[in-house]
C-alpha cells in the first residue's frame, strides 16, 4: 500500500468552540485529523466566555430573586455572597466542561497537540515543540483576543479573562465600554454587590446596534441596578494609587476604583502565526478573509469562527465549522447563512434578545409596520417592580413577513430561541396570528398584538396607528 502522501488529512488550530467541532466531524467522515489548543481546550466560549460568564449572571442573580420572594411573602434573607466558595465550584466546572471537550475530540480519532502551532506553508504546521506535520489541509480556528485602546496606564485594567480568574471581588469597579462584556459585566458585578460604573465614550444609550427602544431600556435597567452609567465619557489615563486606580476621564474628573475592565472588543488573533508568507489574505482588522465555504485566498487553508469576524458567537462559530466538515470530509457541500442569527444580552431583572433588522434599520431599507407591547409582567409587578418589558415585531405591509423581532423581557434569551424558528422559515405576521396564545405568559404577547403600532413609510413622516 502507498505511504500517505501527508501526516494528517486536516489540521486544526485552535481548540475552541469552532476548532473542536470541525476535528471531531471531520474525524467521524473518516479524515485523519490533528489539532493544536496552546491554552486550554473548549477555547473562550466554554473557558472565559459563555459558559463561566452565565454561571456568574445565575449568582447575580439571587439577590433580585431574594427581594421579590420577600415580596411573595417569604422571609428571605441572603447574607453575604462568598465569592471563593462560587469561584471554586465554577473552576471545578470548567475542568470537568474542558476535560469533556478533549475526551470527546479524541474519542472521534482527533489527536491533540496542547501547544501552539504555527503555519509554516501551505500543507505544513510547526509546533511549539519543533515538530512539523505535513497536512493536507489547514483549518484556522484560533479566534479572537480582547482589544485595549492605547491609553496611559491601560497596561492597569483587567480584560476580561482575567473576571473568571479573580481571587476576590473588587469593592468598586469602571467598566470601559457598552457592548455585550460590558452590559454583562455590569449586570453581573452589581448583582454581586460590586460597587460598578461603566464608562461609554459615545452620549447615547449603551448597545450600540441593537434597537434603540432596547438599548433605552437596558441602559435605564442598569441604572436601576445601581450602576453608575456615565454617557460621552471615557478615561484619559489609568494610574496607581495606593487605594486602587486612578482614574482621569476626558471632562478631566478623576475618580479612584479597585478595578478597571476595558471591554472594548476583540480583535482577530492572527499574529505570528505565519501568515506573511503564504498569501492568505486579512482585513483592515487583521481577519481572515473567507468565501462562502470559509476558504481563504489560498485553497488549502480555511478559517472558521472569530478569526474571520463575521458574526462572533458561538453557535456562529460551531455552524462554519461543522459545514467545513460536512463539505470537505462527508461529501455534503453546506453553507451558512449568515443573515438571520438570533443574539441575547445577558442582563438582569430582564433580557435583551433579538433577531432580524431593527426597527432603526428597517425604517431605512423601506415600508415597515411596527408592532410594539410594552407592559409590567404579573410576576415583577406584583413584587411591586415598575420594570416594563417590550415586545417588538417588525412586519414588512407588502410580504407580510416577520423582519424582525425584538424582546425586553425575563429569560428572553430563550424566548428568542423559539422565536428565531418561525422567523428563519418565513414566517408573516399572518402566521403569528393564526397561533393560539398560551395563557397567562408573558409570550403570548407574541401572538397577539393586533394593529401596529407605527407604520413607517419612506419619504412620509411616520404615521401613528389610530387603533
Ligand atoms: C466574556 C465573553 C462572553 C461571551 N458570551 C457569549 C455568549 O453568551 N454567547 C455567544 O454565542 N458567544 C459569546 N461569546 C463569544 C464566543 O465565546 C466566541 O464567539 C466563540 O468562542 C468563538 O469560537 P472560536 O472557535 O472562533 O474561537 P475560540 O473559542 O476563541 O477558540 C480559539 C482557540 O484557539 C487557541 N489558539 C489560538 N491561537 C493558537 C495557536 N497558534 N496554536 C494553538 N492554539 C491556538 C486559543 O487558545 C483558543 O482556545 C463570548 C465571548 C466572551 C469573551
Ligand atoms: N451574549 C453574547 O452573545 C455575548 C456576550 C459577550 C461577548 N459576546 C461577543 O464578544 C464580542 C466582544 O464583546 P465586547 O463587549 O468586547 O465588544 P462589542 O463590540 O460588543 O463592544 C465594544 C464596546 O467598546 C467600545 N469601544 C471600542 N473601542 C473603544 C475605544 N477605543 N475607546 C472606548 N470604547 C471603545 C464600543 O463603543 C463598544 O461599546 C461581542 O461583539 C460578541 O460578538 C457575545
Amino acid at each position: 500500500m502507498a505511504e500517505p502522501e501527508f501526516d494528517c488529512d486536516l489540521f486544526v488550530i485552535g481548540g475552541g468552540s469552532g476548532g473542536v467541532r470541525a476535528a471531531r466531524i471531520a474525524a467521524t467522515h473518516g479524515a485523519r485529523v490533528m489539532l493544536a489548543e496552546e491554552s486550554r481546550m473548549g477555547g473562550t466560549c466554554v473557558i472565559r466566555g459563555c459558559v463561566p460568564k452565565k454561571l456568574m449572571v445565575f449568582a447575580s442573580a439571587h439577590p433580585l430573586a431574594a427581594a421579590e420572594a420577600r415580596a411573595y411573602g417569604w422571609s428571605a434573607d441572603l447574607g453575604p455572597f462568598d465569592w471563593p466558595r462560587f469561584h471554586g465550584t465554577l473552576m471545578t466546572e470548567l475542568d470537568r466542561l474542558e476535560a469533556a471537550y478533549t475526551r470527546n475530540a479524541e474519542n472521534a480519532g482527533v489527536t491533540i497537540h496542547h501547544q501552539r502551532a504555527r503555519i509554516v506553508d501551505h500543507h505544513t504546521i510547526a509546533l511549539a515543540d519543533g515538530r512539523q506535520f505535513s497536512t493536507k489541509t489547514i483549518l484556522i480556528a484560533v479566534g479572537g483576543r480582547p482589544f485595549v485602546p492605547d491609553v496611559e496606564g491601560a497596561e492597569l485594567a483587567m480584560i476580561s479573562d482575567d473576571l473568571f480568574l479573580m481571587e476576590q471581588l473588587p469593592k468598586s469597579i469602571l467598566l470601559v465600554g457598552a457592548g455585550f462584556i460590558a452590559c454583562e459585566f455590569a449586570t453581573i458585578l452589581a448583582g454581586l454587590g460590586v460597587e460598578t460604573s461603566l464608562a461609554y465614550r459615545r452620549d447615547e444609550p449603551l448597545l450600540r446596534g441593537f434597537d434603540g427602544e432596547l438599548r433605552e431600556m437596558a441602559t435605564e435597567q442598569l441604572r436601576a441596578l445601581g450602576v453608575n452609567v456615565m454617557l460621552g465619557t471615557e478615561p484619559k489615563s489609568l494610574a496607581k494609587a495606593d487605594d486602587g486606580i486612578a482614574v482621569v476621564f476626558n471632562d478631566g474628573h478623576e475618580r479612584r476604583y479597585d478595578a478597571v475592565l476595558y471591554a472594548t472588543g476583540r480583535a482577530p488573533y492572527t499574529g505570528d502565526l505565519g501568515l506573511e508568507k503564504t498569501g492568505v489574505h486579512r482585513d483592515g482588522r487583521g481577519a481572515i478573509v473567507v468565501d462562502e465555504w470559509s476558504q481563504s485566498a489560498v485553497p488549502s487553508i480555511f478559517a472558521v469562527g472569530d478569526v474571520t469576524d463575521r458574526v462572533n458567537l458561538t453557535p456562529v462559530a460551531i455552524r462554519e465549522a461543522h459545514a467545513f466538515a460536512d463539505t470537505m470530509f462527508g461529501g455534503r457541500p453546506r453553507k451558512v447563512d449568515h443573515d438571520l442569527v438570533a443574539s441575547a444580552v445577558y442582563l438582569r431583572p430582564f433580557e435583551v434578545a433579538t433577531i432580524g433588522l431593527t426597527e432603526e434599520e428597517a425604517h431605512d431599507r423601506g415600508p415597515v409596520d411596527v408592532y410594539a407591547a410594552t407592559f409590567r409582567p404579573m410576576r415583577s409587578a406584583f413584587a411591586g417592580s415598575n420594570v416594563r418589558a417590550l415586545f417588538k415585531l417588525l412586519v414588512d405591509p407588502e410580504t407580510d413577513r416577520v423582519l424582525g423581532c425584538h424582546l425586553f423581557a425575563p429569560d428572553a434569551g430563550e424566548l428568542i430561541q423559539l422565536v428565531a424558528i418561525p422567523i428563519t422559515m418565513g414566517a408573516t405576521k399572518a402566521d403569528f396570528d393564526a397561533t393560539m396564545a398560551v395563557h397567562p405568559t408573558i409570550a403570548e404577547e407574541l401572538v397577539t398584538m393586533r394593529e401596529p403600532a407605527r407604520r413607517h413609510r419612506p419619504d412620509a413622516v411616520s404615521e401613528r396607528a389610530t387603533a
